[in-house]
């Protein structure tokens, strides 16, 4: 597993302002949708391309055209919702699956209750989505379904991690140099009931309200 995490001041600043307990979720979400744009700079590096060749006013030369079967991008319910649009913005010609999975709160156990993807991804290009990397479980779970499907290149894009999340992936994904987590910070620690310290709170909660 590669991990990549970004070092650039406008996420940094960004991501400080999501922190704040009293930024509302309009901001909230604004903020989230604009910080998966820096970040899907990062993420989309190894994006598979072919040669496409494009006439100009003056000539005709070779350019690049996203390679087809398109990406697939993958947000995990709720939380990930709020990094669709940003990420679609950029790769408008990518699919999207959905999975939805909620963690028990006691267990900390990531439960399935919803799955919307292709039964086949052979060979396909997947980004999943999710601000928060707490436990890893959620992530993990997410991983190894479309890594089933046959998914060969699985890029994650999260905002905030916790080291205990990013080391229980690296267990689960060994190796594989085909799976990339970027995130826009690691933070210092998980607390005792599996949030991330110091975060930023509940994400689905900060972007949709409490259910
Ligand atoms: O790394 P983990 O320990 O698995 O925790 C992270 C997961 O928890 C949150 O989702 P949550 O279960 O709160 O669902 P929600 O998005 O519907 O709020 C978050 O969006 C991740 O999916
Ligand atoms: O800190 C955390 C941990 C899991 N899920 C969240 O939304 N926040
Ligand atoms: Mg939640």
């Amino acid at each position: 597993m590669h991990l990549h995490v970004a070092n650039h001041p406008l996420i940094d600043h960004k991501v400080t302002v999501l922190r704040d307990a009293s930024t509302p979720s309009p901001t909230f979400r604004l903020l989230v949708d604009e910080l998966v744009t820096l970040l899907a700079y990062e993420a989309t590096r190894n994006v598979r391309v072919v040669d496409h060749e494009v006439t100009t006013p003056l000539t005709v030369t070779m350019g690049t055209k996203i390679a087809s079967p398109a990406p697939i991008i993958v947000p995990i319910l709720r939380a990930g919702l709020g990094m669709l649009d940003g990420m679609t913005r950029l790769l408008p010609s990518a699919e999207v699956g959905f999975l939805g999975l909620k963690r028990d709160e006691e267990t900390l156990k990531a439960i399935t209750y919803a799955n919307r993807l292709p039964e086949d991804l052979s060979g396909r290009q997947v980004f999943v989505l999710d601000p928060m990397l707490a436990t890893g479980g959620s992530l993990i779970a997410a991983i190894e379904y479309v890594l089933e499907r046959g998914a060969t290149d699985v890029t994650c894009v999260c905002l905030l991690a916790a080291p205990e999340g990013i080391e229980n992936v690296r267990k689960a994904v060994g190796d594989r140099a085909d799976v990339s987590v970027v995130v826009a910070c690691v933070d210092e620690k998980l607390n005792e009931v599996g949030y991330i310290v110091p975060g930023l709170g509940d994400a689905g909660d900060r972007l949709y309200g409490v259910v």
